[in-house]
């Protein structure tokens, strides 16, 4: 199993305010496996995430990532990790303004020591042409590439995306669906999406549903639908 989560455990806040967001959250992603997280508004999807992406602290039990414990990881061992091992998308890009949609990706490109190859992934993501441009000169669509040129120039193992398509249109949608599908049958990369989106789900190996802290459904797909082929978007 590539990540495994152990009776993850989460809670905001103390005394009146204390509220627990992730009640004993347990499950297994295999290496190479796209899964998709659902659930209603405030179920606890992007906490979740954050956890497992280092991007907050949990209160009890174990998320292996590759062999690797990670709850309970200092902080500088937390940036080691997400450094070496995790790619980001987040629903609103989050590019640096003055920076090209190339140097936006070259931030992230020295951050390791075997970086995919600057062209090829510009002309994979279809950003060959706009890669001198700023993201305010750029479409929903075209910065939520760049987003993902980012995050995989430094070829995850682990892509970690909320709400990747919660910005777009459902054409942009559907585009970027198709090439988040062809990076994993390309590269392997294991996948959790976060998404509000009821169709998404069909398209993957395996589906968590959140519900009030708990995982309430979780199941993998026998057949799969090609992202192309999603209704409903
Ligand atoms: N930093 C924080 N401090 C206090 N409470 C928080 C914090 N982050 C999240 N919460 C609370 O935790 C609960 C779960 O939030 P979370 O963002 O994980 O839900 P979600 O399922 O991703 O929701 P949505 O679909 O609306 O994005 C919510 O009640 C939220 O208010």
């Amino acid at each position: 199993m590539y990540l495994e989560v152990k009776d993850l455990k989460k809670s905001y806040g103390e005394g009146g305010g204390y509220v627990q967001v992730l009640k004993g959250i347990t499950a297994g992603v295999e290496q190479g496996e796209m899964c998709v997280i659902q659930g209603t508004s405030g179920s606890g999807k992007s906490t979740l995430l954050n956890c497992i992406g280092g991007l907050d602290t949990v209160d009890s039990g174990s998320i292996v990532v590759d062999g690797q414990e990670v709850a309970g990881l200092n902080s500088k061992a937390l940036s080691n990790y997400r450094r070496e091992k995790l790619g980001f998308i987040f629903q609103f890009y989050n590019l640096v303004p003055n920076l090209t949609v190339k140097e936006n990706i070259q931030v992230c490109q020295y951050l390791t020591k075997n970086p995919l190859n600057m062209e090829e992934l510009l002309q994979v993501l279809g950003l060959t042409e706009h890669q001198n441009k700023f993201p305010a000169q750029l479409s929903g669509g075209q910065q939520q590439r760049c987003a993902i040129a980012r995050a995989l120039i430094k070829n995850p193992s682990l892509l970690l995306c909320d709400e990747p398509t919660g910005a777009l249109d459902s054409r942009t949608s559907r585009d970027i669906l198709i090439l988040l599908e062809d990076i994993n049958r390309q590269y392997g990369t294991t996948m959790l999406i976060v998404t509000h989106n009821n169709s998404i789900k069909n398209m993957v190996h395996q589906v968590i549903m959140i519900k009030d802290g708990q995982i309430s459904k979780n199941y993998r797909n026998e057949k799969r639908v090609p992202a192309a082929e999603l209704e409903d978007l």
